[in-house]
């Protein structure tokens, strides 16, 4: 079974406490891996690692520098890109083809681009008068925050962790890394790519263990933390918002969604349905930015059902490596547990069960493991918890409306707000609904198209701030201006 150690100052560690967790498979709910949990002890020697490598080397290096260093991380994962893959699917099970094609390489690029946009971006600079005639010379310098501690989730582990540290670095800054307990393997694995590329010691730091009361915790109350940057749910949010209120720290949260989809009479229908397919069923639910509550206009509202339901049973239920599946288990039983609670919850509510809404029959040697049926659901009052709620598993609610003012009205009407995916050949009602849905992405006739340079992040309860391109600057780096009377 694998060890997961810590990384701390460039070495492979395990706790002094010697306590360790086990990560269970979500296939078959075998141990995959012991981790070493962290203590107050460890997360106190990766933060102090970090702070020095800020002083040293790390600290004096030029941009120039770090660009090619940080490309050099990108294409040493390229270089491993098996061994990230496997590890990624060992951890959530998923098709080894959305590891190939999304995650992976999605990761490397993420250290790519940011050295990309720090390496370009300009610097303000304002000229101003001043009485004497003579004026003055405002500009910007952009200056490392210093220790950021990034806490990440588990449900696209490499790609969401690199989106962090990936512009945390390229703006000089350090990290301590706690993934999730249940994606252990991935941020492990880069710590060798970093010594192998020649990262000072101390720059990228991880320690596993848990939320509350462990890593988790240690590494966002800590005072030589600058500023915490988190993916996951609202209420962790909520708790780690309140951490970095000690000592004024800065956050950038990307949250929970309840996303809604919407897909009027005139739009493409086949590339519709093909889309949802995606935005409800890709890893299994587990997408921050999928689709939970669909619309559907009247007139195609039968059809759209009966053809999403296609697809929906269709799926293919396998292992990571099996060229035949496109479709895994949940993450763990715990999640499956929350899943199917709301499976049952909706059938109490009094929703009518267009197809799954349990788990399916699987071989015995994957019997165990934390499957579940793609799900849809009818019939429901907004009102419905899960109409409301985020559930993060394979599963939507679909209903019809009958006028673009209902449909905005329906959209809005829920404390989140990450993204929506819209669907018409109207490009003029398309660009109206854009600005009046309040999420911080909207796609129209598409989902999922990523631009890292553009700003990513959520308006309400799914987040605070957004990162990408040069978004990612305003929070990684402290502005500072410089006045010069000329
Ligand atoms: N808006 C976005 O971009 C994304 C949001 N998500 C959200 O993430 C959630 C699923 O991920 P989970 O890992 O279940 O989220 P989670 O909030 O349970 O855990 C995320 C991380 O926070 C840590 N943590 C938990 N409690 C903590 C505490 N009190 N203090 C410090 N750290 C703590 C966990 O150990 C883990 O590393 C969903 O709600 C999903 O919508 C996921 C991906 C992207
Ligand atoms: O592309 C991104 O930066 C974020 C994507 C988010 C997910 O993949 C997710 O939450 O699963």
């Amino acid at each position: 079974m694998r060890q997961i150690k810590h990384f701390i100052a460039g070495e492979f560690t395990d706790a002094a406490s010697g306590v360790r967790f086990n990560k269970h498979s979500p296939l078959d709910n075998s141990v995959i891996c012991s981790v070493s949990e962290a203590g107050r002890g460890e997360v106190d020697a990766a933060v102090s690692a970090a702070r020095t490598a800020l002083q040293g080397e790390w600290g004096r290096l030029g941009t120039e520098q770090r660009v090619e260093l940080l490309y050099g991380v990108a294409n040493e994962i390229t270089r491993r890109f098996d061994d990230f893959v496997e590890a990624e699917m060992s951890d959530t099970g998923q098709p080894e083809h959305v590891m190939k094609h999304v995650f992976i390489p999605r990761g490397a690029a993420n250290f790519k681009v940011f050295a990309d946009v720090i390496k370009n971006v300009a610097s303000e600079a304002f000229p101003m008068d001043t009485p004497d005639g003579r004026g003055a010379l405002n500009y910007t310098l952009r200056r490392p925050k210093g220790v950021i501690g990034v806490v990440c989730p588990w449900n696209a582990p490499f790609m969401l962790m690199t989106w962090k540290v990936g512009p945390a670095l390229a703006c000089g800054n350090t990290v301590v890394v706690k993934p999730s307990e249940e994606s252990p393997q991935t941020a492990t694995l880069l710590g060798e790519v970093m010594n192998t590329v020649g990262i000072p010691k101390g720059v990228y730091n991880v320690v596993h263990g848990f939320g509350p009361d462990s890593a988790g915790e240690f590494v966002t109350r800590h005072p030589q933390v600058d500023a915490i940057t988190f993916t996951g749910e609202t209420r962790t949010g909520t708790a780690i918002m309140k951490a970095a209120a000690e000592g004024m720290r800065d956050v950038s949260f990307e949250l929970g969604g309840k996303n809604a989809g919407i897909v009027f009479a005139d739009a493409d229908f086949d590339a519709a349905v093909e889309s949802f397919s995606r935005s409800v069923f890709l890893n299994t639910g587990q997408v921050c930015l999928g689709t939970e509550r669909v619309y559907v206009e009247r007139p195609i509202f039968a059809r759209f059902v009966q053809a999403l339901k296609a697809k929906a049973e269709a799926v293919k239920y396998g292992r990571p490596d099996d060229r035949h599946a496109n479709y895994g288990p949940l993450i763990s039983q715990e999640h499956r547990e929350k899943v199917l609670s709301y499976y049952r919850k909706a059938v109490e509510e009094g929703a009518t069960v267009v197809t799954g809404g349990g788990v399916p029959q699987m071989p015995s040697d994957l019997a165990a493991g934390a499957w579940v049926q793609p799900t849809i659901w009818t019939g429901l009052p907004e009102s419905a918890a899960v109409v409301q709620q985020e559930i993060f598993g394979p599963c939507c609610h679909i209903s019809p409306f009958d006028s673009e003012d209902e449909v905005v009205a329906k959209a809005n009407a829920t404390e989140y707000g990450l993204s929506t995916t819209l669907w018409t050949r109207d490009l003029a009602r398309a660009h109206r609904m854009a600005a009046r849905i309040d999420v911080g992405i909207t796609w129209i006739n598409s989902w999922f198209l990523r631009d890292l340079r553009t700003p990513f992040g959520g308006s309400k309860q799914s987040g605070i701030g957004r990162e990408g391109g040069v978004h990612s600057l305003e929070f990684y780096t402290e502005t500072r201006n410089v006045c010069v009377k000329l």
